[in-house]
């Protein structure tokens, strides 16, 4: 039985909860304890406030029937003093709790971003976007429960509950006492819904993250979704999740009515109940008319805070669902303790090596096993094989995005993991298939490779990248605007753009992802050009897609399931019936073999 009620409840109460979400926010909320130090002052005053108004309109109505005109003067000030002080600390409650709660939100916000851009690619790569959206737009925005004025009431509840009932009892004991029977009743409400609400929110903040996540990849695969015509089914799909949330949104707000009609109904009962007993006090002579008042104006909050306390776990278990969602992401260990940022520390490179090599994306997966390989520097090397054979992966693991699970990749004889990941990726340019754009300018486009990089720099880096040409025939030139809002780059300015971007980079080492589209003959020939430029005096290593564009390169390897079965320059692996002959038929066939020595002289 025990167990039976263990297992029921778990689900929706547990210790850690509480444990996982003060750890979590601890360390925010302590960065504003001067805010809070001013709030709990703010309470105690307000505690204060709340007996001397009770004890103002009691003493006021006692006067009045008295015909105590001396009395009635003497109240008057101190009713307008504390009307004014009461305003006052009001107007600083406000701004003190602005100052804390929003103070903890941006704090956390910057501190999640951060942690996402410090986590490994392998566990990014775990994450959906839609969600990692909804952790900022949804999940921080909700944690108001734990943070904001709930976490003031959990002082403040209790604390005038212990006054009230001490001021109360000097008036009353026995009204008191009822309200004593009434507690557990109050508590009980609370806890149960809410419980309940926990779990509706636990589906709601699923919900929001689907939504984002089919919002997100709609809008970035629109042309997908147009050319397929999924415009429907992509439709539909939203609007299952939009009716889902409705249906759910509106279960919640049912339970949410039902808590808060039942704690009206025992309020309001028991408020009738004390006014019949204190209107009996009266009339017996054990009270007067304004220790009725002060009991009238005082009474709820004897079940209040009762009420109160139990909306205020409502409203824990809300943020503790959101802090929940959020600790799925910061609970993963980044590969950083500092935000990355350039650091050009290696300068020359004299030596590539993959020692030993045995890594898998995943538990039990042999992408590579004890690979070897020595890349000979200032040469152009590249690399060819069916897909999935491994070399993005070679990338990978080159410029530390996934670490060998035995093994390592040794960078001028020192290992790449005892390099920083800044001083790594600085090392190299990346040249990747498809050029990603921020939006901004062809400018800011262009400084993101290197800082301080001068405008003689890019107008140069632009001429070797045979773009600049083009970027000046637009009307703003280098201040066009490109990305989402701006003009649209084609295929092959795009791929210029990344290659102008690697030449200021200036890393010794050039990893060159080869696009697979083909480009017109014109503009291969540029990137070509362009290409051959920027390898000069570099360790260049291509992924060739195109086994035309690699004639010229030094060594290629041909790789099959994580294993190297070829190597050489392209006539000797022409001459050998192997893997590379067998691609090169595939692209080209025997027949066409002139045509392909022709290109991009
Ligand atoms: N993030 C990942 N998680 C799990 N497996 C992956 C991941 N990325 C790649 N793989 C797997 O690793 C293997 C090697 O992939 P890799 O991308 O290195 O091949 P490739 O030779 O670059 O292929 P292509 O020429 O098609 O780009 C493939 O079987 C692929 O399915």
């Amino acid at each position: 039985m025990k167990n039976k009620i263990v297992t029921l409840v778990s689900p929706y109460f547990a210790w850690s909860d509480f444990q996982k979400t003060f750890t979590l926010l601890k360390p925010f909320v302590l960065q504003y304890k001067k805010a809070y130090f001013v709030l709990s002052f703010i309470l105690f005053i307000q505690i204060f406030f709340t007996l001397a108004f009770a004890w103002f309109f009691g003493n006021l109505t006692d006067a009045a029937i008295s015909s105590n005109l001396d009395r009635i003067k003497a109240l008057v000030p101190i009713g307008v003093g504390l009307i004014l002080l009461n305003i006052i600390t009001t107007y600083i409650y406000i701004i003190y709790e602005t100052i804390a709660i929003n103070g903890i939100k941006k704090d956390l916000k910057s501190y999640l971003f951060s942690h996402i851009l410090r986590l490994p690619a392998g566990k990014l790569a775990t994450l959906e976007s839609g969600n990692l959206l909804s952790h900022f737009n949804n999940d921080i925005h909700s944690i108001d429960g734990v943070i904001g004025s709930s976490l003031i009431e959990l002082i403040r509840l209790p604390i005038i509950y212990i006054a009230v009932f001490i001021y109360l009892y000097q008036i009353n004991p026995i009204i008191c006492f009822v309200s004593l029977i009434v507690a557990p009743l109050a508590i009980g409400f609370g806890v149960f819904f809410g419980l309940l609400l926990r779990r509706n929110n636990r589906r709601i903040y699923t919900l929001f993250g689907k939504i984002n996540t089919i919002l997100n990849e709609s809008f970035s695969g629109l042309t997908v979704i147009r050319s397929f015509t999924l415009e429907k089914l992509t439709f539909n799909k939203l609007l299952k999740k939009n009716d889902e949330l409705y249906r759910l949104e509106i279960a919640n707000s049912k339970l949410r009515a039902w808590f808060f009609t039942a704690g009206e109904l025992l309020c309001s009962f028991y408020f009738l109940f004390s006014l019949c007993l204190g209107a009996y006090f009266v009339f017996t002579g054990e009270m007067t008319v304004g220790s009725l008042l002060i009991y009238v104006n005082l009474v709820n909050y004897l079940v209040n805070p009762l009420t109160g306390l139990a909306a205020m776990w409502a409203s824990f278990q809300r943020s503790a669902t959101a802090v929940e969602r959020l600790s799925t992401v910061l609970d993963l260990e980044p590969e950083s303790y500092g935000l990355p940022s350039y650091n050009k520390a290696i300068n020359t490179v004299s030596s590539i090596r993959f020692q030993n090599v045995t890594f898998g994306y995943e538990y039990n997966q042999i992408i590579f096993d004890r690979f070897q390989l020595e890349i000979p520097v200032e040469k152009v090397v590249a690399l060819v094989g069916p897909s999935g054979a491994g070399k993005s992966t070679l990338f990978n693991l080159l410029q530390g995005f996934h670490k060998p699970s035995e093994g390592d990749v040794f960078i001028n004889n020192r290992s790449t993991a005892d390099y920083s990941l800044e001083e790594l990726r600085s090392a190299v340019a990346y040249v990747p298939q498809e050029t990603f754009l921020f939006s901004g300018t062809i400018r800011e486009n262009l400084q993101i490779a290197r800082p301080n990089v001068t405008e003689m720099e890019i107008t140069q880096a632009c001429s070797q990248a045979f773009l600049h040409d083009y970027i000046m025939s637009l009307p703003e030139g280098y201040d066009t605007k490109i990305g989402e809002r701006g003009i649209r780059l084609s295929g092959g300015q795009k791929q210029r753009l990344a290659i102008a971007r690697a030449v200021l980079k200036n890393a010794p080492i050039l990893l060159l992802d080869e696009a697979t589209s083909a480009l017109d003959s014109e503009t291969e020939l540029y990137v070509q050009k362009a290409l051959q430029e920027l390898m000069k005096n570099r360790t260049t290593i291509i992924i060739a897609h195109r086994l035309s564009t690699i004639q010229n390169a030094d060594v290629i390897i041909a790789i099959e399931n994580g294993k190297i079965v070829q190597m050489g320059s392209h006539e000797e692996l022409l001459q050998n019936k192997g893997l590379y002959e067998k691609l090169y038929n595939i692209q080209y066939g025997r027949e066409k073999r002139k045509p392909f020595r022709a290109v991009a002289e």
